[in-house]
């Protein structure tokens, strides 16, 4: 399928985004780990929470998480000390994502796991058992979700836990909110120092819990504004003390002529059109908002330098391949270093005709390259139903502030 995205000439708009997902699939799994009795509210209706609640409700053998990173990571942890055998699989593209940094750190606290096809990788056959091993060391640079999924599990196991991270820490808002989120089911879970954290054998507490809105997916809206000419759009259930890191989006778009109003858990963007006039940015603690600059920065003509992107490459798609190959059909030329820097310094090559935007299975493929068509007569989305993993109702939203879309 292929879609063709209009934009209005202003925007003047109320969004409801979608419930934040890694908020919503922590609050599963620790509720599942708790026993918890109250059901975690306003859970993100998006494929990747769908899949993790499926996986706690179902006692299917196979347990198929599709495309979703943080629930194949939390879930083989969490597999790893409930009773029973389980086999957890997802997309190709997931087979292809690497577990075994996760898989060895388990299995060093004495888990039962087996690779299914290819070592490193999903699909695991998964026996729960005791752990009883307290210490672990691992990587901390290559995904921050294999020490959350740790970190969860880490009351429950008969000795509590203590993780020392090698490395670099990539993702460490990440972490910080898996330990917000322990805290909030009334577990104490904390970093002793800079590269360790210690947890203590101890129960979650079962409490009501409200998961609030995404602010990944609110980079969008940002990024709408920063191209647009005239706009202003209102996004309920946003906050300024967010548990999410990617709320750091406010003060990156602020940078871009994007002001953020901050009024009773509502955010209101309003262009102020005062924007810099090159933009260098460590991305290393919000892997996810880099495609949202990278195309901000380009359509705005604004050089850029974007580095601590080395997560990129194992996400849904090789995002720095993705975003270098779609940038050139709009006429831009990026250049990668170190497989970790992404930079644009104003070159350009011809723009294709009729761009048509591949997405990779990628749903932040689709959503940051759609508000290109603020700067562009029109741009075509390819296989634009991917948004569904984080964002399912993101064409609707578009609809709503006045964007045509058209299947073509
Ligand atoms: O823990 C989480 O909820 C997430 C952590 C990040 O992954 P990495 O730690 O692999 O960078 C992020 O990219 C992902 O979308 C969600
Ligand atoms: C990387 C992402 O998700 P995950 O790793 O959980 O699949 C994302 O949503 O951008």
């Amino acid at each position: 399928m292929q879609i063709k995205v209009t934009a209005p000439a202003k925007i003047h708009t109320t969004i409801q985004l979608p419930s934040s997902k890694s908020i919503s699939n922590r609050a599963l799994i620790i509720n599942a780990l708790g026993n918890g009795t109250h059901h975690p509210e306003n859970l993100s209706d998006c494929d990747d929470t769908r899949v993790m609640i499926r996986a706690l409700n179902d006692d299917k053998e196979t347990i198929d998480i599709m495309a979703a990173g943080t629930a194949m990571r939390f879930l083989t942890a969490y597999l790893s000390v409930t009773p029973g055998t389980r086999i957890i699989t997802g997309t190709e593209r997931m087979q292809q994502r690497p577990i075994q940094v996760l898989v060895n750190a388990l299995r060093e606290l004495g888990a039962d796991i087996e690779y299914v096809a290819n070592d490193g990788f999903p699909p695991l056959r998964i026996t729960g058992r005791e752990l009883r091993k307290d210490t672990i060391s691992l990587p901390g640079n290559v995904s921050s979700q294999y020490i959350s999924a740790l970190l969860m599990i880490a009351p429950v196991l008969t000795n509590g836990l203590t993780i020392r991270l090698t490395g670099d820490i990539i993702s460490r808002p990440y972490i910080n909110l898996t330990l917000q989120l322990m805290n909030d089911f009334g577990v104490r879970a904390e970093w002793t120092d800079d590269h360790r954290l210690k947890v203590e054998p101890q129960a979650y507490h079962s409490t009501p819990f409200y998961v609030e809105s995404d602010w990944s997916a609110a980079s969008y809206w940002y990024q709408i504004v920063a191209l647009s000419k005239e706009a202003e759009v209102t996004l309920p259930g946003l906050f300024k003390d967010s548990y999410q890191g990617d709320s750091q989006v406010a003060g990156i778009f602020r940078s871009l002529g994007v002001e953020t109003i901050y009024k009773d858990k509502t955010v209101i963007l309003k262009k102020n059109g005062k924007s810099v006039e090159r933009l260098d940015y460590d991305f290393i603690n919000q892997p996810d908002l880099a495609q949202t600059f990278v195309v901000t920065c380009a359509l705005l003509n604004i050089p850029f330098r974007f580095s601590g992107l080395q997560s990129l490459k194992i996400k849904e798609t090789d995002r720095m391949a993705a975003l270098i190959t779609e940038m050139k059909k709009l006429g831009y030329i990026l250049h990668e270093t170190d497989g970790s820097v992404l930079s644009w310094e104003g070159e350009r090559c011809t723009t294709e005709e009729h761009p048509a935007i591949d997405t990779y299975e990628d749903h932040r493929m689709a959503m940051a390259f759609a508000p290109t068509c603020l700067a562009l007569p029109e741009i075509l989305i390819n296989n634009p139903q991917v948004v569904s993993k984080s964002y399912p109702r993101y064409w609707e939203d578009l609809r709503q502030a006045g964007f045509i879309i058209k299947e073509v």
